[in-house]
């Protein structure tokens, strides 16, 4: 897609990986056959972390409609408990996501957490408690500025407006132009004004897939996760993403990894998106193919 977020549909196949002993797929970089391996060696020193949306559950047209991939949670299940820790790192509502993945009083999953809004929130299985901040003051000034932004930009004629504003509990506001005529030239239409109106109260604007996200700035899941890992005090880290948002934390993984922890950065492979495929250290297809993956793990650790 090079520099835009959502590239044109093509029909090469994603790539398939190698197999590493077990059937778990082999990265194609060493820096990443070498976090596997550190994985696998000591998984009670590993943490794995992952995105929802596109990674865990597969993309639907209408956000509501998400759910997590059939298989992920069972497979999460199995692995996590033998883990040091693991995450959900989502630009969603914490609790939104716990809801749509289903995570909640999952046997296995006792000591989840998921950290929303790319980190601002924070939720754990543990307790079921949401701890979040105040609301940025600019957000409402947007809610209700922007149907008539949107409107004025003629992508969207009457209701259909509505249907593209995701409002996420008040801490952010999405638009989203999957559902529009001609998603990649809303998309792109869009682009300046939404950055400008951004602007004007103090947040900016995250792209994503056929999505625009006008949220706080300040945080991103790079910070997320590197906060995230030192606290775990884990010296190994899998993250899987697949998204422009995602790639925080790739840069995140490649700090940790110069700072001597071992690390697997795992691109879930769309048509979509091209950008985090070139920098993972291995590319599965989609949701499927990382379920594929987390099963993979479980059952390699199950054996050991
Ligand atoms: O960090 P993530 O978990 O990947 O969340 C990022 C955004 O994902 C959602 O939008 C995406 O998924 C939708 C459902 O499949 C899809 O309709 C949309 O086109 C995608 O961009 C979510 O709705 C946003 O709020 C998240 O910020």
């Amino acid at each position: 897609m090079g520099s835009s977020p959502n590239a044109a549909p093509h029909s090469e196949p994603s790539p398939e990986p190698e197999r590493a002993p077990g059937s778990v797929p082999a990265p194609h970089t060493p820096a990443g056959r070498d976090g596997l391996a550190a994985l696998l060696a000591h998984p009670e020193r590993a943490v794995v972390a992952l995105d929802f949306d596109g990674t865990l559950a597969d993309i639907v047209p209408d956000p509501e409609k998400a759910r997590a991939h059939d298989g992920a949670v069972a497979a999460l299940g199995r692995l996590v408990p033998r883990l040091r820790a693991a995450a959900v790192i989502t630009g969603r509502p914490a609790a939104l996501a716990v809801r749509l993945g289903g995570f909640d009083s999952v046997p296995g999953l006792d000591h989840l957490t998921v950290l929303g809004h790319y980190g601002v929130e924070r939720w754990e299985a543990a307790t079921g408690t949401v701890h979040a901040p105040a609301p940025h003051p600019g957000v409402a000034a947007i809610q209700a500025e922007l149907p008539g932004v949107l409107d004025a930009s003629g992508v969207w004629h009457g209701t259909w407006v509505e249907t593209a504003i995701e409002r996420k509990g008040g801490q952010a506001i999405a638009v989203h132009t999957r559902r529009a005529d001609d998603p990649q030239g809303a998309f792109d239409r869009l682009r300046a004004p939404l950055a400008a109106l951004a602007e004007r109260h103090g947040l900016i604007v995250e792209p994503g897939r056929y999505v625009l996200e006008l949220r706080p700035p300040g945080m991103d899941k790079g910070v997320a996760l590197a906060e995230w890992v030192r606290e775990t005090g884990a010296s190994t880290v899998l993250y899987a993403g697949d998204d422009l948002g995602d790639l925080a934390a790739f840069a995140a993984v490649d700090k940790l990894r110069s700072d001597g922890l071992a690390g697997v950065l795992v691109c879930s492979g769309s048509a979509e998106v091209t950008e985090l495929a070139d920098r993972a250290d291995l590319v599965v297809d989609g949701p499927a193919g990382v379920v594929e993956l987390l099963g993979a793990l479980a059952d390699h650790l199950a054996v050991r």
